[in-house]
């Protein structure tokens, strides 16, 4: 099936480019969808192939070449559509760092009258290039950062060597930056850690953080009242803009029908909802590692026995591996699914916005990605944290120590996080003093969101802001989170003239693209080969 192309540009137009996975793409959809209703063109530039699992997964909406006035345009990463990118994650991301740039600037000579119609470019952090196609085209480029502003603060302490870190000689430095609670090695980013085994991001992130100049905005999938400390720390070392939370627009107020606008990787089982119905207020277990972990297979078992010891209604999200690992790695324990048949529901993929906003959800169990994060934070429910990976420790300590609406499991002496563990946080989390404290704040900060995202919210304004900046519009560009430094000089901005105002929530919101991406990180016990999309 080809896919049509897109129209030719319009004034005032934005072109966001996206790593090609789910967590990445859609946060940019939604910045998009924003950016559309303050008046901008915006059309999303994805890697060709993307385009092909979206053709092989062969839905009828997979030809679709926009959402909600959000056009789609592909360019090729360097490498064939059949090459096995997760089994060379390095290669990988070099030949997209030599090709992309290539490829994505002859497609914005082609579309974009060598990029005079464009008035900005906004990457997102696995592809930093764009900033240096956006400079030989003359373009202002900004960043979406699409994790907390804590790990971009901690990015940068340790790719510019502000701070000591953990070493190999001395792997227990804690780490104290402004803004952030005693960090210690727990706590940190994985890809800081010694043990890292990701060389494809340490590159990618130092080159990055070492020059932040390239960015005239560094626009966040967060929001000024949730990170204020970190974010106003910050503020003499780039032009920030909170814009979060960038979660479908049914979490941010309590009127039903908004559709999301998103992509959709694997099929969900919807059924689980029913079942949620006849659940009781407030009583139900969620557990979910995200799209990407796959937990070993004691840990698995842990998490078993605790959910059946609790005697609490559960519903576990346990995402089938790609490729099923030899050491039962993701598997359930034998029989498991047959001994709760009344008491829980296990499920390969789950809408998740639908979960989380149903009333029988008790408390989520979480790997901490932040997405699932932002998306529980703006339902109001407290969490358990169990990280694996990346973000993942610190966004844990960020629920325990900072947002306070959460526990993190605790390893034993082993190292090892036992269904006792497990057990315990549960009851912890939903009866008691301690679980009236964390619902009560959870709740707090549900509003806080909303009103971020809102009309005339933190986030709103700066996306305001942002905007009249691209556009040399008469908005204040004092920088609200801090100076502006940006860098963009007003030969640079090409058009002013502003455009019609699409209404959110319309019918066809939803970029239904069902990409299987085949070949998503799999993140499992040590020693696990990496893979990529
Ligand atoms: O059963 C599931 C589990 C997860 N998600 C979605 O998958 C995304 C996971 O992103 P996150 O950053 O939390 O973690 P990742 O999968 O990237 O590690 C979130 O938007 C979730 O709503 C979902 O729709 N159904
Ligand atoms: O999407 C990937 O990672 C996830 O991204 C989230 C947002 O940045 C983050 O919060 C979560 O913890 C991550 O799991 C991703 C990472 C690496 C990779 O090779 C991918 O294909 C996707």
């Amino acid at each position: 099936m080809a896919l049509p192309l897109v129209d030719m540009p319009e004034e005032n137009h934005v072109l966001l480019v996206s790593f090609s996975s789910q967590g990445h793409i859609n946060p940019m959809l939604r910045l998009g969808k924003r950016l559309l209703s303050k008046g901008l063109h915006v059309t999303l530039a994805l890697t060709e192939v993307t385009r092909d699992r979206m053709l092989k997964s062969s839905t009828e909406s997979a030809g679709a070449s926009s959402v909600s006035g959000i056009g789609v345009v592909f360019f090729s990463d360097g490498l064939s559509l059949d090459y096995d990118r997760k089994a060379n994650l390095d290669f990988y991301i070099e030949t997209l760092g030599k090709y992309g740039p290539v490829n994505l600037s002859a497609l914005i000579r082609d579309r974009y009258h060598g990029g005079k119609k464009l008035v900005c470019l906004i990457a997102n952090p696995f592809v930093p290039w764009v900033a240096d196609v956006a400079s030989e085209l003359g373009i202002p480029c900004a960043l979406l950062w699409i994790q907390p502003y804590a790990i971009f603060a901690i990015y940068d302490s340790f790719y510019n060597k502000r701070n000591r870190f953990p070493t190999v000689d001395d792997p227990d430095v804690r780490v104290h930056l402004p803004g952030l609670p005693l960090m210690t090695t727990q706590d940190l980013p994985s890809f800081v850690l010694p043990t890292n085994p990701f060389n494809a991001f340490m590159k990618l992130f130092s080159g990055f953080f070492q020059h932040l100049e390239k960015f005239q905005w560094v626009l966040g999938n967060s929001f000024h009242e949730l990170e204020r400390d970190v974010v106003d720390s910050l503020s003499e070392l780039c032009s920030l803009r909170p814009v979060g939370p960038l979660v479908p627009m049914a979490l941010l107020s309590d009127e039903q029908g908004g559709q999301d606008v998103g992509v959709e990787m694997w099929k969900s089982e919807d059924s689980c909802i029913e079942w949620l119905d006849r659940q009781a207020p407030r009583s139900v277990v969620y557990v979910s590692f995200g799209s990407i972990v796959v937990l070993p297979a004691k840990q698995m078992e842990s998490i078993a026995v605790a959910l059946k010891n609790t005697k609490r209604p559960f519903l576990w999200v346990v995402k089938p591996p790609e490729k099923p690992p030899a050491d039962g790695a993701g598997e359930l324990p034998l029989g498991f699914t047959d001994e709760v048949t009344d008491q829980g529901r296990v499920v390969t993929w789950c809408p998740q916005i639908k979960v989380l906003s149903h009333p029988a959800i008790a408390c989520f169990v979480t790997h901490c990605g932040w997405n699932s994060m932002l998306e529980t934070i703006c339902s109001g429910i407290p969490m358990i944290a169990y990280p694996q990976w990346s973000d993942q420790p610190t966004n844990a300590k960020l629920i325990t120590d900072v947002f306070k609406i959460g526990l993190r499991l605790n390893k034993d002496e082993g190292g090892t996080i036992t269904s006792d563990e497990i057990e315990r946080c549960i009851e912890e989390v939903m009866v008691g003093a301690r679980a009236e404290e964390l619902r009560k704040t959870a709740d707090e900060l549900k509003r806080a969101a909303r009103e971020a995202a809102g009309p005339g919210g933190s986030s709103d304004r700066a996306i305001q802001q942002f905007v009249d900046e691209v556009t040399g519009g008469d908005g204040d560009d004092s920088g609200e989170y801090g100076a502006s430094k940006g860098n963009c000089h007003e030969d640079q901005i090409h058009d002013e003239k502003k455009v019609d105002v699409e209404e959110e929530g319309g019918e066809g919101d939803r970029l239904s693209l069902h990409m299987v991406m085949d070949d998503a990180t799999e993140v499992g016990p040590p020693g696990r080969t990496p893979s990529i999309d």
